[in-house]
């Protein structure tokens, strides 16, 4: 990997001290990062470089997945920090900074690429690249790239206007959009799962599949993010970026080979065959709804608007449900239906894949559907559910479950496998342009509805799977959301006959 400069705005934030240093460490211990390497951290408050090294130690203390005791290592590691006071709208302060990382690129002999990670508040994206522009910073003999972090824009036109004001510093090649759903191993092997395993990639079509549930449920409410949380809702926060992206990478045709150009390009082709909802249509395919008072995991929790900080009518969305249809070849007539809240009963991020009865199949009526479950988060694995007979039960015919389970693997987290990426140079898994542009396009319609109240907002309590209206939108096709009813740590890595005692 080339020599390597890391400026990292917002390095005093919530972000880089949960994220950023433990994926750097982990990435450090794995002799995955550069051996010369960089590190810049830049905040508003004043703080010594020691102070700084402190706090990159705490963070690893609380956050990484991997433990820093080892004190020759962790000094190691934090030999390359650095910090200076900055303010994003000076840019006499890029300047001063510019001195600091030519001393350092000097000291480490390393040729002028410089990533800049931009883990600030999104209204300063835009400055803080016209601004690395200006000073400098961005003139290099070797290469430079950006690294932002969602949301990009809160609607298709901010989203535009922000994609204009970066364009202007930095070519697309050279930005880099998190979406850290993309850096997840589950949603990593979706294309895999298919290529690689002839029995799914026969059946990965509308001729086998009947529907697809995609679901990223929350038992966490709103905590100390309402001044954002309250002017963005699930639609902004979980459903333009990470929902759609699941559901891009799910339903993509296979890429000739897994590279950014071809896997973008396939991405791209699912959102412009997404049929838009129409004005008229958009309340039978969106539930919209807001967590009421309930109790998860035995514990009494307020509904979203007693949460700290969050305007006491609000209307904003903490879970929506969708029904989308891909209009191509493949997929047509397959519903996909997408849901994601907080304060549901169980954290789960999945995908239930409904297979078709087959045709001329026997008539028997206790046959259960086959599926296909992908657990994405936090249980990382895979089930199928087929049928057999029962030998102890004259012949019965019973569902059962053949497992695969990563979930006890302590594999990278998805910031270790994208800050990876970024430092190679390899784009596959962040999200290109166009793929935002269209995901906002799609979403827009609702974000008008939601804006003009046209889908009523249904109460859930807290605890529940969402509202019963979410329900219902599968109900008028014939389906049921898979799984709702089961303990919730169906899949965690309980095999055979102890699983098969808790499901009966
Ligand atoms: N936290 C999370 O879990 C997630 C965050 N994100 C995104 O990551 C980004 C960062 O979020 P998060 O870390 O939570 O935010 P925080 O509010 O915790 O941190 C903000 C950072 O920005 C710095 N900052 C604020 N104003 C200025 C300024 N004028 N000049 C220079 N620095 C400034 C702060 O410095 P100082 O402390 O010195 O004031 C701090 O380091 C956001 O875009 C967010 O949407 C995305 C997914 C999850
Ligand atoms: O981006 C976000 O994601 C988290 C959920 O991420 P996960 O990896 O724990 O599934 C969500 O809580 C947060 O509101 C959102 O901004």
């Amino acid at each position: 990997m080339d020599p390597t400069s890391f400026v990292l705005f917002g390095a005093t934030g919530d972000l880089a001290k949960r994220k950023i240093y433990p994926a750097l460490y982990n990435l450090f211990i794995d002799h995955k990062l550069p051996e010369s390497f960089s590190i810049i951290g830049l905040g508003r408050r004043t703080l010594s470089d020691e102070e700084f090294h402190k706090h990159v130690e705490q963070s690893l203390i609380t956050f990484s997945r991997r433990s820093a005791n080892d004190p020759s290592r962790l000094n190691a590691f934090l030999q390359a920090f650095r910090y200076r006071t900055l303010d994003v709208n000076h840019v006499e302060d890029y300047r001063k900074l510019l001195e600091l990382v030519q001393r350092r690129e000097k000291e480490l002999n390393i040729r002028e690429n410089r990533m800049f990670y931009l883990s600030v508040a999104p209204e300063f994206f835009g400055v803080i690249a016209s601004n690395i522009n200006e000073s400098g910073l961005g003139s290099t003999d070797g290469w430079k790239r950006l690294i932002i972090e969602k949301p990009f824009g809160r609607d298709l036109e901010s989203a535009r206007y922000l994609n204009e004001q970066l364009s202007s510093s930095f070519e697309e090649h050279e930005i880099y959009r998190i979406d850290h759903y993309l850096g997840k191993p589950m949603i990593q092997n979706l294309e895999i799962l298919e290529s690689s395993n002839p029995i799914l990639k026969a059946l990965w079509s509308n001729h086998y599949i009947a529907n697809v549930q995609i679901t990223a449920s929350e038992t966490v409410g709103v905590e100390e993010r309402a001044g954002y949380y309250d002017h963005a809702g699930a639609i902004r926060d979980m459903f333009q970026n990470h929902m759609l992206q699941i559901l891009m990478m799910f339903s993509m045709q296979l890429p000739k080979k897994c590279d950014a150009h071809e896997v973008r390009f396939k991405k791209r082709k699912v959102m412009e065959s997404l049929r838009l909802l129409q004005k008229e249509d958009i309340s039978h395919h969106i539930v919209r709804g807001q967590y009421t008072a309930g109790e998860i995991e035995g514990k009494h929790v307020p509904g979203y608007t007693q949460e700290p900080g969050v305007a006491e009518f609000s209307t904003n969305d903490t879970f929506i449900a969708a029904r989308l249809w891909i209009d191509d070849f493949f997929w047509s007539d397959v519903p996909f239906y997408i849901r994601t809240g907080k304060r549901m009963k169980e954290k789960s991020t999945r995908i239930v894949v409904e297979f078709k009865e087959p045709l001329g199949g026997s008539s028997d009526q206790t046959k259960a559907r086959n599926l296909l479950v992908i657990d994405i988060n936090p249980n990382e694995g895979i089930f199928i559910q087929l049928n057999r007979k029962d030998p102890l039960q004259d012949g019965k015919l019973e569902p059962i479950r053949i497992h695969y389970s990563d979930s006890e693997k302590n594999a990278p987290e998805a910031y270790e496998t994208l800050i990876f990426d970024a430092i190679r140079g390899d784009s596959t898994f962040f999200v290109h342009w166009d793929e935002v542009e269209l995901s906002w396009k799609w979403v827009q319609p609702i974000l008008d509805a939601f804006e003009e109240d046209r889908i009523p907002l249904q109460a859930y309590p807290a605890g529940s799977n969402g509202p019963a209206a979410s329900d219902q939108l599968l109900e008028a096709d014939g389906y049921t959301w898979w799984l709702d009813s089961e303990p919730t740590d169906h899949n965690k890595t309980i095999k055979g006959e102890e699983y098969e005692k808790q499901l009966h």
